[in-house]
This record gives structure tokens, sequence and C-alpha cells, in this order.
């Protein structure tokens, strides 16, 4: 699409900025944020190699982070792309938060992904990023689809994290999922990976037996609960760039225009 010609789509999340060039969603880039100078010089090293003249960015991390990639690219036009009170495009999705704006866009555009990839079911789409989100879509009919809402938890990371800064006894490595854990490491990486799975089951509850939503699970930490995840949920799909694909679906639907 000549439109879209060195144009760029990011994914600025709380602990990783996702990019990709907007002709090819699929071929994404990482830049995980280590410190300031160094996310200064990873966005350089990107700005030099890639050539930018147009990005369209979602974001919800600090503004620090999206003000370094505006100082950075400094002769690139940046859009701020935010969710929506309803997507029409290929198809059509109604936002059912309370207020559209306050929905985390990482999460409306990684719920347009998932439609696409899925046209005509019913999704619960889990985020295992920084936060762990479960976001319900309900297909209406051919091309119809409701964005119901969604839950919210701290990542798996985010958990392991408060434990070592809240107890005094905790500070030990991780470990791996045990039926019965006989020690700390153990303990914790099993009693995390049981409340995600919780956390996964309510999402799956709350939809009911009736619309049997397809789970489709993404995120950066998404690999690594797949041997715990499969005999629970036998059916579930990983798929990953579900927010790019998001956001490559409406800057399309907007050119098209
Ligand atoms: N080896 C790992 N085990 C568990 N989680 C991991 C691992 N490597 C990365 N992650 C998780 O992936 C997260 C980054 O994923 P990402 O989806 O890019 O997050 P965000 O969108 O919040 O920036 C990190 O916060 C971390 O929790
Ligand atoms: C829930 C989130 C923190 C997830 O962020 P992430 O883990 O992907 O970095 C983010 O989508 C956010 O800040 N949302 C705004 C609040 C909301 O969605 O209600």
């Amino acid at each position: 699409m000549q439109a879209l010609k060195r144009t760029y789509l990011i994914d600025i999340g709380n602990s990783a900025l996702k990019w990709a060039e907007a002709t090819t969603p699929q071929n994404t880039g990482v830049i995980t944020y280590g410190d300031m100078v160094m996310l200064a010089e990873q966005v350089r090293d990107f700005y030099r190699h890639q050539r930018p003249e147009l990005i369209y960015a979602c974001t919800v991390a600090h503004s620090v982070i999206a003000s370094t990639v505006q100082q950075v690219c400094e002769r690139t036009r940046i859009e701020l792309l935010g969710s929506q009170r309803e997507f029409n495009g290929a198809f059509h999705v109604v936002n059912h938060y309370d207020d559209y704006t306050k929905l985390g866009p990482d999460r409306w555009y990684a719920a347009l992904g998932a439609v696409s990839k899925h046209p005509d079911e019913n999704l619960l789409i889990v985020q295992m990023g920084t936060a762990l989100t479960a976001d319900s879509i309900i297909c209406r009919g051919e091309g119809e689809y409701e964005y119901l809402g969604g839950r919210i938890a701290p990542g798996p990371t985010m958990m392991f994290k408060s434990l070592q800064q809240g107890t005094a006894r905790l500070h030990v490595p991780s470990g791996t999922y045990q039926t019965f854990p006989q020690n700390s490491s153990d303990g914790i990486s099993t009693g995390i990976t049981d409340c995600v799975r919780g956390f996964i089951s309510g999402g799956l509850e709350a939809m009911g037996n009736e619309a049997k939503p397809k789970l489709v699970i993404t995120g950066g930490a998404a690999h690594y609960y797949e041997k715990a995840f499969r005999q629970y949920f036998p059916d579930y799909l990983i798929e990953d760039n579900l927010v790019i694909t998001g956001l490559s679906l409406r800057i399309r639907s907007e050119n098209e225009e």
C-alpha cells in the first residue's frame, strides 16, 4: 500500500515498546525499557535505521516514554491513537466501557486484532504483559461485535516483584510449577500460575457456557505459561502482535475512507 510507505505502528506498553512497519505489521521489533539513556539509545537506533516519516502509536506507559520517542524522532509526525467509541472498518465493534477514552488503547487494539483473526467468534482476549487483562468480545451477527469490558490484575512479574518487595523472606529466584511445592521458589511460581489460571477462568465463566468464547492469549509472558495452561485450556491460542494488528486495521480503514 503506497500510502503507508515509511509509516510505522508503535505499541508503547509499561515494559516494552513494540513496533512494525505499517505495510508488514506481522514483523515486529521490540525495545525493552532499561534506564532512560538506554531507551533513548535504542529509539535513536530505530530512527536511524527505519527513517520513519509517520508513526501511529498507542501508549499506556508513563508520558516520559512517549516524550522520548517524540524527542528522538524529531522529524517524524507522530499520531497518538486512543481507544474508540466504536470501530467501523472491515467489521463493526461497539465499545461498552463506561468511558471509552479510559480504556487502555492496548486492550482496544488487541481486541480489534483478535476479531480480525477470528471472525464471527466470541472471544476472551488475555494479555499477559506488565498487567494482566482479560477482555470480552461478543459476536452479535456477521461482522457485528460488542466489546463488553474486562478484568485487570497485576501481571506475573509484578506479582513476583510485589512478594519480593513486601516480604522479608521471599527474596528467592523463581521456581517451577509443582502440585505440592516444597520450597519458596516453587511455591511462588506455582501460586502465581494458579492466580493467572483462576483469573482466566473467571473471564471465561463470566461469558457463560452458551457463549463458548475462544481463548486468545498474548503478551510478553504468554509463551512462558503454555505448558502450565494447556491441560486446563486445551484449545487456547497464543497470538503475538495483536495490538499492532489492531492499529494496522484502524489506519487501513481510515486510509481507505
Ligand atoms: N521469562 C519471562 N517469564 C515471565 N514473564 C516474562 C518473561 N519475560 C518477559 N516477561 C513478561 O513480559 C512483560 C513484557 O510483555 P509486554 O506484553 O511487552 O508488556 P507491556 O505491553 O506491558 O509492555 C514483562 O513485564 C514481563 O512481565
Ligand atoms: C491495564 C493496563 C495497565 C495494561 O497495560 P500493559 O500491561 O499492557 O502495559 C493498560 O491497558 C492501562 O493502563 N489501561 C488504562 C486503564 C483501563 O484500561 O481501564
